[in-house]
């Protein structure tokens, strides 16, 4: 409506500013009680202000316009309720909501004049949100209406004064009706008067009704009782809540309702409160006649009836209201002590409430965050994936979820897992959202480092085989769809097993670490190098599937890694060997690119190593034949396909044989012999060494014995020991049983170790080559001259012989050199202390030359070739001196 007819109306009634009128207040102290409001008021809606026209519980005459509540009420005929202040949108920062009296609930029944204009309301408030019931509502819009009905029959009344004043000859009758209607229209009581309410009732029959209306429809209880505790009027609902009849409430005083001795006593010092100060509350416990006892909030005023000070009161059942209470406190403890983080917005995102874990997670403490819009905790950061689905929510008002990244207030990034949901108010309007931050930074970074263990070697951080052979499916979808083809190469260090014996695993895994990263200098961004495992390295090149091309990096590869590395103190040399595979040429899948990759390494190892080699069907032929040898293997023990045979060894002085060196002979059941040289490394390099090496030992002992049985003079045995048998332990355990077991003295065995076995670790092999000397064992080095003996360590050696390697005794005619070597290591023995046998003697120039050089003892097919035992036992019999 027209706010100007509006304030027409208004002005019209003459209310503005007038003098407190009784009729209105006790409407007002009515709507306070009814509703058990603190506050009630009955306010006019001026062009700039708001006028009470009569007010409980507020000081004020007026305030602004701007910033009352009524106004707002005023523009629509129904009942305006706001149930909490600080929640409602526009009212939250209103200075009545903000400052004194501090207002969180309103609900406002307008006050309609006969033409619809709206003069104002009838409105009730509290300092604590709540809300009413259908009664109390009920009443509030029926008392509205009684107002507008008395603001009209005052402006009769003030409409028929004006008239009568306008007769000068006024008659006593109508001098006597004009005061008392002027006394009725504009009256000024002292407080408000009980009896009131029936001087009233008597002069129109509707007042009456109305009064037993409102007592009986109070919700609560209502009592008016003297100051002797004599109740003079009470609804029918104290009746029914204390289950007292009305002659039993007649015949009791109020404290007879309480049962608990301090509440009585606090309930009469209230009495007495009411009595002096005007008013007075307290919540007790009401016992009624069936022994319950109830939540109760209790008001009581001070009227006067009947000329004396009365309290008239009601009391409210606040069950309802303690239990909400506790389940708010509930509520509320729950949110404090949440480990996460919770804060309430309202549906635009402001931020209204945050716990303490909010403060704890991300520095900011609730006064730094109330009404400031949490896309703050996203600084620059606000157009993440995840903020679309917390968009989303906020705009479509439903539930969200979101992973983000989050900052504290110093700055630092937190992974924020997060979920919203909508809080809807009593009429189903969403008016806040809750929302749950988990600070899951920890959880995320586990999970990185977790992924990251997946796919990445953590010693060379390359990535791993899984990652390799990803890598590879995805080289051959790309090949397949662009129609080229890509080069898988895979790669071993040479001997690299020494570098870890010898210096140590903290230096082998240095330099891994230094191979990978030269590694990477030899190849592109976009193509993948891998740990294989162990010393194993792969690689995929794409889009190289030129031989010649790739040999080229294959060539700088092999050069990078000869390049020297300087590890710690240590000047390191190594090479590789590398194999290499073609796209679709020699694979089509995965597997089958990595196995022929890895088999022409095998083949680069087997020329020589520091070489590469590309596949070719062919060495899967090798491979293939490897395999089967390896599966025979496995079975010549239990077939009893392996035997000793034994060549003599001739003590150059006497020309006697004064000893054997047993040699391992295989002969397959279903087949060829096969030779030392193929199966002996393929046995040491699957460890069927050990348990042949053990039956060789257990062999050689026996037969041994039984030579010294059959009366033949006690010669030594030797036999070779492989560095895969060299384990201290195993070892002098195997040594024990083959001599416990033939019941041989330990002189007659001989173990021969290789040069190179020996000088690899030589601290630990002196050790245990003094056990083994402890045992009562010979000692002789093997292939004296191949390897670069460290003359110092040699010293050190407890060792009884040195054998020169057939490969100088061979060539001692024919190259100077060979024979300098061999004169040379005759005399390093001698010089030792050692004794000096050469092996591989077929001539009696070789044996002429040994023996003007002082070799102690030969062996060699000159004398005899290997024998086989019985064989060895016809020889020993016959007893051949060499000439
Ligand atoms: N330091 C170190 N050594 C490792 C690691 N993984 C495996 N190895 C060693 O790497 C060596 C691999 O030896 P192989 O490749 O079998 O033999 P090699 O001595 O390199 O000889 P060839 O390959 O035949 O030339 C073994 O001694 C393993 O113990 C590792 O992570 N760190």
């Amino acid at each position: 409506m027209d706010e100007q007819k509006r304030l027409e109306v208004l002005y019209r009634y003459h209310l503005l500013d007038t003098l407190p009128e009784s009729q209105f207040d006790e409407i007002t102290q009515l709507a306070a009680l009814v509703c058990g409001t603190p506050i009630a008021t009955i306010t006019l809606i001026d062009k700039d202000r708001q006028w009470f026209l009569s007010k409980v519980g507020v000081t004020a005459t007026e305030t602004e316009r701007s910033i009352s509540f009524c106004a707002h009420a005023i523009r629509q005929d129904a009942l305006f309720v706001i149930p909490d202040t600080l929640h409602a949108h526009g009212f939250s920062n209103n200075p009545l909501v903000t400052g004194h009296p501090f207002l969180r609930f309103y609900a406002g029944a307008p006050l309609i004049a006969d033409d619809g204009c709206m003069l104002g309301t009838l409105a009730v408030m509290d300092t604590m949100p709540r809300s009413l019931t259908g009664q109390q509502q009920n009443a509030l819009m029926m008392l509205s209406r009684e107002i507008v009905a008395r603001i009209r029959s005052r402006r009769q009344l003030l409409g028929l004064c004006r008239q009568i004043d306008s007769y000068d000859d006024a008659s006593g009758e109508l001098e006597y009706a004009y005061r008392h209607m002027r006394r009725s229209a504009n009256e000024v009581p002292a407080a408000p008067r009980i009896d009131a309410m029936p001087a009233y009732a008597a002069e129109t029959a509707k007042g009456t009704d109305l009064s037993d209306v409102f007592i009986n429809s109070i919700p609560g209880i209502f009592y008016v009782f003297d100051q002797h505790g004599k109740f003079l009027r009470w609804n029918k609902n104290f009746e029914v809540v204390s289950g007292y009849s009305s002659t039993e409430i007649a015949a009791a005083c109020p404290l007879d309702f309480f049962g608990n001795p301090a509440e009585k006593e606090l309930f009469a010092e209230k009495i007495k409160q009411a009595l002096k100060e005007g008013s007075a509350s307290l919540e007790a416990a009401l016992l009624t006649k069936g022994g319950q006892s109830l939540p109760y909030y209790f008001t009581g005023k001070r009227i006067d009836f009947a000329g004396e000070h009365c309290i008239c009161g009601m009391g409210v059942d606040i069950s309802e209201r303690r239990t909400s209470e506790e389940t708010l406190r509930l509520r509320n403890r729950a949110l404090e002590a949440s480990i996460n983080a919770i804060m309430i917005t309202d549906a635009q995102g402001m931020i209204e409430y945050v716990n303490p874990a909010f403060e704890r997670i991300t520095g900011y403490p609730l006064s730094a965050v109330l009404r400031r819009h949490f896309r703050f905790l996203h600084r620059n950061d606000n157009e993440q994936r995840g903020m679309a689905a917390v968009r989303s929510a906020y705009r479509l008002l439903e539930e969200g979820h979101a992973l983000l990244r989050s900052y504290r207030r110093n700055g630092e990034l937190f992974w924020n897992d997060f979920y919203i949901a909508p809080v809807a108010n009593a009429e189903g309007k969403v008016t806040h959202f809750i929302g749950v931050l988990n600070d899951i930074t920890e959880i995320k970074r586990y999970e990185e480092r977790l992924e990251h263990q997946a796919s990445y070697d953590g010693l060379t951080q390359l990535v791993n085989r899984n990652v390799l052979k990803d890598r590879i499916r995805q080289a051959i979808a790309s090949a397949q769809r662009h129609k080229t083809g890509f080069t898988v190469g895979f790669m071993d260090l040479d001997n690299f097993k020494f570098i870890n014996d010898s210096l140590g695993h903290g230096v082998g895994d240095e330099l891994l670490k230094c191979v990978a990263r030269r590694l990477a200098t030899c190849m592109r961004a976009h193509d993948t190098i891998a740990r294989y495992g162990g010393d194993e390295f792969a690689f995929v090149l794409n889009d190289a599937v030129n031989e010649e091309n790739v040999g080229i990096l294959m060539d700088r590869i092999l050069k990078t890694i000869e390049r020297p590395f300087e590890i710690g103190d240590h000047r390191l040399f190594i090479s590789c060997s590398v194999g290499v595979g073609f796209y679709p040429k020699d694979g089509e899948d995965v597997d089958t690119l990595l196995k022929n990759a890895d088999t022409a390494m095998y083949r680069a190892k087997e020329s020589g190593r520091n070489n590469y080699q590309f596949y070719v069907p062919s060495m899967n032929d090798r491979v293939r034949e490897r395999l089967s040898l390896e599966a025979k293997l496995r079975q010549a023990l239990t077939n009893e396909e392996f035997a000793l045979h034994y060549q003599p060894k001739i003590d150059l002085a006497s020309g006697m044989v004064v000893g054997v060196e047993a040699l391992l002979r295989w002969q397959p059941a279903d087949g060829d012999a096969i030779s030392p040289a193929s199966f002996i490394p393929l046995a040491e390099e699957t460890g069927l060494i050990v348990p042949i090496g053990e039956w060789v030992l257990d062999t050689a002992c026996a037969h041994n014995k039984l030579l010294q049985q059959s009366g033949l003079p006690p010669i030594g045995v030797a036999v070779n020991i492989s560095a895969r048998q060299f384990d201290p332990h195993a070892l002098r355990k195997s040594i024990s049983q083959a001599l416990d077991a033939s019941g041989l003295d330990a002189k007659y065995l001989e173990l021969e170790l290789t040069e190179s076995l020996v000088m690899e670790n030589p601290d630990e092999v002196t050790r245990i080559l003094h056990e083994l000397r402890e045992m009562g064992l010979r000692l002789a080095i093997d292939d004296f001259g191949t390897g670069y003996s460290n003359l110092s360590q040699l010293q050190r050696f407890p060792v009884d012989r040195l054998k020169i390697d057939q490969s100088f005794v061979r060539d001692i005619g024919a190259d100077p050199n060979d024979a300098i070597i061999a004169r040379a290591v005759i005399s390093l023995g001698h010089s030792l202390g050692m004794s000096v046998i050469a092996e591989g003697v077929s001539n009696e120039e070789q044996l002429a030359f040994l023996r003007a050089n002082g070799c102690d003892e030969m062996q060699g097919f000159l004398y005899s070739r290997p024998l086989p035992f019985e064989d060895l036992m016809g020889l020993l019999t016959e007893n051949r001196i060499l000439a």
